[in-house]
């Protein structure tokens, strides 16, 4: 199995430290979400990982070797960087071909990956005139044109139309049911919700947070039910009697923080209060990592009462 592994990882450029410290394993088979405000360190990361810059000091390596070692990388480990990095002079497809010819990467595979990409019908055309989410879905090719157990996205789908976007979704999931490590890197909350197993959160180039989605919503999450009852004076009675409090919400429904939803429906069927509608109300990924990296945000907008105040 071949996992990324990333050890006390230290980058400076002159007097800023991008990465500081940074330890953290990438494992096979499921997808991480790479996570951090901006200029948290994520793509410096990742290029460290690549071989693409040389760390400080520490190190990071795709199976046990660092990038450098490998002499046919794109074998081995797949990566989108930059939607740009393609000679907007040359076709998807000698672009691609060059790339598989330098990494002994059979010819069929330039098609495979075109089509596999949506891109098979302009294989032939100039890359400069294709549109932000046509150089992504090359991007995604080039990656993926060597079979590799390892595939790193950075910000993958910027640009992508909202098709695209489901796409590039499934397609991730397909990859970590393959077995293969993929490490995706994103701002959109909603996006990283629907397709992350696992996530590594950056802040200030350090580790916030490196755990299972599920327990990163949990543990920044109190418990709190949503429900609808045609007798809000019984229900608030009832909840008083134990001493909670319905507060009631915008749209008719009440709101109980504190509780879940199988200890409220337990209360209210005791007492006979019938509910319309009842259900625990799931903490968001936006509202966790907000939440978690507050003070890591280094271009976060002034609040109003400061720009008042100036
Ligand atoms: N080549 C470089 N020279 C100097 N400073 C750099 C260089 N590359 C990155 N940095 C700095 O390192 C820090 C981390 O940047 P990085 O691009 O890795 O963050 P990021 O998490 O990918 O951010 P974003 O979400 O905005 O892409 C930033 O302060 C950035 O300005």
């Amino acid at each position: 199995m071949t996992s990324i592994d990333v050890h006390e990882l230290t980058k400076e450029y002159g007097t800023t430290r991008a990465v500081d410290r940074l330890s953290f394993r990438v494992q096979p088979g499921r997808v991480t979400g790479f996570l951090g405000p901006n200029g948290a360190g994520k793509s410096t990361t990742m290029r460290l990982v690549l071989g693409l810059d040389r760390p400080t000091s520490g190190s990071a390596t795709i199976g046990g070797r660092s990038c450098a070692q490998l002499t046919e990388p794109l074998r081995t480990v797949g990566a989108l960087l930059d939607a740009h990095a393609a000679h907007g002079g040359r076709t998807p497809r000698s672009h691609l071909a060059v790339l598989a010819a330098s990494n002994g990467i059979p010819g069929s595979r330039v098609r495979a990956v075109l089509e596999e990409t949506g891109l098979g019908d302009v294989g032939a055309r100039r890359i400069k005139s294709f549109s932000l989410g046509m150089r992504q879905r090359l991007g995604i090719a080039a990656a993926l044109l060597g079979d590799p157990r390892v595939i790193m996205l950075d910000e993958p789908s910027n640009g992508l139309d909202p098709e695209g976007i489901i796409w590039i979704r499934e397609l991730m999931k397909r990859l970590a049911r393959e077995g293969r490590t993929v490490l995706v890197s994103s701002h959109l909350m909603n996006e990283t919700a629907s397709f992350a197993d696992h996530l590594v959160v950056l802040g200030r180039g350090r580790l916030l947070a490196d755990m299972p989605m599920k327990q990163f919503l949990d543990s920044r999450s109190r418990p709190r039910v949503r429900l609808r009852t045609t007798e809000p004076a019984r229900l608030h009675a009832s909840l008083a009697s134990k001493g909670l409090t319905g507060v009631p919400a915008e749209d008719g429904r009440w709101v109980i923080d504190g509780v879940t939803a199988a200890e409220i429906g337990a209360l209210v069927a005791g007492e006979g209060i019938p509910l319309l509608e009842l259900g625990d109300e799931r903490a968001t990924l936006e509202q966790a990592y907000l939440d978690l990296t507050a003070e890591d945000t280094p271009f976060a907008a002034s609040p109003a009462r400061n720009r008042q105040e100036a």
